[in-house]
């Protein structure tokens, strides 16, 4: 099929949006691109403005202080595929629409959610403007996770720490754009009593 020929002899690492495959709808072409980037440590794939992530359960050196600036403030689509990328359209969106932002996070059990939803913190935990009061806030926010982890969570076929519940987390910035305070509220998967 020429979809799966041009993925894989033209674009030695994959197309980093899927909008761009030639044929949207072929399964195989869309698990072969993401194979071929995942081959090359490349965790990361776009549809459109939406963000694909596999689970490379190995450190990759991506979540360095560095990359976090390399993209504070940058076009969406500027720099490969990332989850920082993501955190940082959903705010500056927010800073120009001026209107509330949600940033939906799913996948099956151990697909990455947990981690994923820790690195968007800890990427506005750097990005967003910084005071005393404020760090004190976000640093509750970051730490309260093993907390919730010890009471919620529970090792599964899938998961070594599978979350038990799921969770709500809510920024709110003020005017000045700080972030002023964090909430997160809990609610259970149906299958709590499933532990192993
Ligand atoms: N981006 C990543 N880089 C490296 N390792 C990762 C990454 N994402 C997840 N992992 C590894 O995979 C494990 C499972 O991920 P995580 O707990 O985030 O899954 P989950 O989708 O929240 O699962 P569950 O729904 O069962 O709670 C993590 O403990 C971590 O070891």
């Amino acid at each position: 099929m020429c979809v799966r020929t041009d993925v894989l002899t033209l674009f030695p690492l994959g197309i980093q949006d899927f909008v761009l495959l030639d044929s949207i709808t072929s399964e195989t072409a869309f698990l072969d691109n993401l194979k071929k980037r995942f081959n090359e440590n490349l965790i990361y794939t776009y549809i459109g403005t939406l963000l694909v992530s596999v689970n490379p359960y190995k450190e990759l050196g991506i979540y360095t202080k560095k990359q976090m600036e390399n993209y504070m403030g940058v076009n969406f689509f500027e720099l490969p595929p990332h989850i920082y990328a993501l955190a940082d359209n959903a705010y500056h969106t927010m800073l120009t629409e001026m209107n509330n932002h949600f940033i939906l996070i799913s996948g099956e059990s151990g697909a990455g959610k947990t981690e994923a939803s820790k690195r968007i913190l800890q990427f506005y935990a750097v990005s967003c403007p910084s005071t005393s009061l404020l760090d004190r806030a976000r640093d509750r926010m970051l730490v309260s996770n093993p907390v919730l982890e010890a009471f919620g969570n529970a090792k599964t076929l899938k998961n070594d720490n599978s979350s038990r519940f799921g969770k709500y987390m809510d920024i709110q910035f003020n005017r000045e754009v700080e972030d002023h305070t964090g909430e997160q509220s809990l609610f259970t998967t149906g299958d709590v009593a499933a532990t192993h």
